[in-house]
């Protein structure tokens, strides 16, 4: 028998394409990984065959939605930093654990104009974030503050601002360290190592500075997008010239297309004839910025002198006379198409555009327009403010600084006001809303949340696909465009299951020696969990336990509240695994009959293979959710820290490839944390090399009395008729004679090979003399 190979086999499915068409395919991913598989070689050449085959019964099996533009959802608003890092992140935390439902699974969060000294702390903030059961913060986009008053939507009036002393306006705004190449960028975040920074800025090109930065912070990784802008079509012309990859949601915030003069929104159909000499910079130092700057200046006087924000309407550049078109620029002579339909490759490279499909911030006729222009750029967003949550009803919502939102269905608007602020729609109804609006396939739809913000933001290899090597976050949806489930990294994030366990027929969570008073009320409860197979339980299981004990005792904050053994599920394969049945009942042995404190938690063991990350999720649900944590002596209740208690050689396996998912680790290193006991052959740095980014939630146990006593050892003695008293409790020795356990019978001969192979492995280590006792006693 082999261990689960976590290949999980999507069947009956239809595959959207990165061309936007559909293909009746099955898709295979990688569960342990979190990774999308080239089926052709994985079942073909390495000839294996899937753990799990899902049949999804002919329904559409998307990779998962990407949402580059969102201000906040259920509650949280990305903009809103109140001097609480902790709790800003538990913030980010609730959107990325909810906002799977709407088949999003990854986000760049995005925050509006900001008090200058805000800006480092929260971009700092939101550096890239993955963890289990959430979908991906990619990073950030700011939007502003160098952006057009006249076109500054719900943008506070009094922090926007000209980028006079150029990048170094831009460092001074978002902080240098934020603004760093991208090679560094990640290096000092709390994100994982994989994570893929993306950072965005949306700017106005015809803001005094802004161009001439451009191209500096555009080399150091960041998207340059266009945006709150009355930008003339010369100088957004520019502004793609000098970097700018990206359009902030189109028609809205800039200039209505005019025939003479299309400004921004004409970039979509940007014409070859287009072709400027020189050098950027010195175009953009020398370009027709002065009307647009003059424009500034009068908005900003009309502001100052009559009704403030509300002075200058959205529309006001409809008022001003359009300049004549401009002069076409390119010379050359080339000879002319003759072929119908051929038309030329620009060498102008347009720039992706955002669109809110949303029924409200564009008319349909206006998405098609766009769309049937340039379908390869476009991109949809939700652009939704905090209140966005499927499940909330109409009415007035608190915004910030005293404002109040008004949510009418899909509609959202300042109280008092005709300007929209955002949205509240969700990104699966943006596709299905696309799809009627502009006669799209589903497939064509898919594309603009999957395949072109991924290109948009050069991660087209690792989001946004089902290319082999990708991550396997998918999006399963019906043929309507419903989401019926959503993937992140190869986990299935079960939106519809009202419990988050399945738990084993009369299951109960053992309680009966948990501590629910702390004896000291300034420590930090703690509950230690022990994995493994435990085939047999042996001293060394359970001493662990009290070497922890003493440590934590001697060194930490924490008060141990509880201790548990946690028995793997059959499904787990190892060889000389024992039946779940009786390795559940020889640690119940174990811990009743020579413990105070220790219990076995049956849970994981009487079901199919719960990955380690998901048993501590458990521990934390059944302690924290259901019992409600513990509490002091004079009630105040207190959450329990759930931690891995584990031996170095299983830290170890935390290195290898392909054992662990990177979001597992993150998970179980980051959000719980680890005791490490020391095991002979197991190096306990070496062990951790690789996990030092988690470093503060890693504790390392030295055994002072080295015990290499191994369930491996125990059955080859017994397998050798050796006697194996004073390794094991005697209860668990009695059990193991009453049943005759360990012996050859009852494997196959497949099993025994495997065991013994294990077994030489374990005699001739030099962690024991086990092939040495027994030859000597055979
Ligand atoms: N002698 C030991 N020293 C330190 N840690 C140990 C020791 N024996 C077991 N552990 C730890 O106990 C946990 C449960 O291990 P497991 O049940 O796999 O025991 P094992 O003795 O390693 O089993 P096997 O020999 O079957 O591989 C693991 O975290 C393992 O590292
Ligand atoms: N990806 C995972 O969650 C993962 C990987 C390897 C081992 N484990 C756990 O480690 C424990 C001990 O495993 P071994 O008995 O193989 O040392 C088991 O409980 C097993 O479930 C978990």
């Amino acid at each position: 028998m082999s261990a689960p190979n976590g290949l999980i086999c999507f069947t009956n499915c239809l595959l959207p394409h990165e061309d936007g068409s559909l293909e009746e395919k099955d898709l295979w991913i990688d569960e342990r990984r979190g990774v999308i598989l080239d089926a052709q070689r994985t079942f073909f050449l390495r000839k294996e065959r899937p753990d799990r085959i899902i049949d999804l019964g002919g329904n559409i099996l998307s990779p998962g939605f990407m949402d580059i533009q969102i201000n906040g959802a259920y509650g949280f608003d990305f903009s809103v930093y109140e001097g609480d890092d902790d709790a800003y992140r538990q913030g980010m935390r609730t959107v990325a654990e909810k906002i799977v439902e709407t088949g999003v699974t990854s986000l760049v969060p995005t925050i509006i104009t900001q008090e200058k000294s805000l800006y480092p702390k929260i971009l700092q903030l939101l550096r890239p974030f993955t963890a289990s059961k959430c979908a991906t913060l990619l990073g950030w986009h700011a939007e502003g503050p160098f952006i057009q008053l006249a076109k500054r939507g719900a943008h506070a009036p009094q922090f926007l601002m000209a980028a006079s002393e150029e990048l170094k306006s831009f460092e001074d705004v978002y902080g240098a360290d934020n603004l760093a190449d991208k090679e560094d960028w990640l290096m000092t975040g709390e994100g994982s190592s994989d994570s893929i920074g993306v950072r965005i800025i949306t700017a106005a090109p015809e803001i005094a500075g802004v161009i001439p930065a451009m191209e500096e912070v555009v080399k150091r990784g960041v998207i340059f997008s266009i945006g709150h802008s009355t930008a003339t079509t010369d100088v957004a012309t520019e502004a793609v010239r000098s970097g700018a990859r990206l359009i902030t949601h189109l028609f809205n915030a800039m200039p209505q297309l005019h025939h003479r003069d299309p400004s921004i929104i004409g970039l979509l159909a940007a014409s070859p004839h287009i072709s400027y000499p020189g050098s950027a910079v010195e175009r953009a130092r020398n370009s027709p910025l002065q009307r647009t700057e003059s424009l500034l200046k009068q908005v900003a006087l009309s502001n100052a002198l009559h009704e403030g924000p509300k002075a200058a309407s959205e529309a006001f550049d409809d008022t001003e006379t359009p300049p004549e078109t401009p002069v076409v620029h390119n010379h050359t002579e080339t000879d002319l198409h003759l072929v119908k339909g051929k038309v030329t490759d620009l060498a102008f490279e347009r720039p992706f555009y955002e669109l809110i499909v949303d029924g409200i911030h564009s008319h349909p006729n206006s998405v098609r327009l766009a769309h049937s222009t340039f379908p390869e750029g476009c991109i949809l967003i939700t652009d939704a403010m905090k209140i966005l949550d499927p499940h909330l009803k109409d009415g007035v919502h608190e915004w910030r600084d005293g404002k109040r939102f008004v949510k009418e269905g899909d509609k959202l608007y300042l109280e008092g006001t005709d300007t929209l602020a955002g949205s509240v729609v969700t990104l699966d109804k943006c596709v299905r809303n696309f799809s009627r609006f502009t006669g799209s396939s589903l497939g064509e739809a898919i594309k603009c949340v999957t395949y072109n913000p991924a290109k948009c933001l050069g991660l087209e290899n690792k989001k946004g696909t089902l290319r082999p090597g990708a991550d396997a976050d998918l999006v399963v949806l019906d043929r309507k465009g419903n989401v019926l489930s959503t993937w992140v990294k190869a986990a299935d994030m079960a939106t519809d299951s009202p419990s988050p366990f399945t738990d084993p027929p009369n299951y109960q969570f053992p309680t009966h020696r948990l501590h629910r008073v702390l004896r000291n009320p300034d420590k930090q409860p703690i509950v230690l969990v022990a994995c493994g197979s435990f085939s047999p339980v042996t001293y060394l299981h359970l001493r662990m336990f009290e070497m922890a004990m003493d440590y934590i005792r001697q060194n930490t904050d924490y008060e141990i509240v509880g201790g548990y053994l946690s028995p793997v599920s059959d499904m787990y394969k190892k060889p000389g695994l024992l039946s779940a049945y009786h390795r559940v009942n020889m640690c119940t042995l174990a811990a009743e009959q020579t413990s105070s404190w220790l219990m076995v938690d049956p849970w994981e063991a009487f079901q199919s293979y719960q990955r380690t990350a998901v048993v501590l999720d458990h521990f934390d649900y059944e302690i924290n959710t259901k019992q409600g944590g513990v509490t002091t002596a004079d009630g105040v209740h207190k959450p329990v820290s759930v931690m891995l208690l584990a031996g170095s050689d299983l830290i170890a396996t935390m290195s290898e490839p392909g054992v662990w998912s990177d979001a597992d680790l993150d998970h179980i290193l980051g959000r719980y944390g680890v005791f490490i006991i020391e095991r002979a052959g197991s190096d306990m740095d070496q062990a951790i090399d690789s996990l030092s980014r988690w470093r503060h939630n890693i504790h390392l146990i030295h055994q002072l009395i080295q015990n290499d006593v191994s369930s491996t050892k125990v059955r080859l003695f017994l397998r050798r008729g050796l006697s194996v008293r004073y390794l094991l409790p005697i209860p668990v020795v009695d059990y193991i004679e009453q049943h005759g356990l360990y012996t050859d019978d009852g494997s196959s001969a497949a099993e025994r090979e495997k065991e013994k192979g294990k077994e030489r492995e374990a005699g001739s280590s030099d962690k024991g003399n086990v092939a040495l006792a027994s030859s000597s006693s055979s």
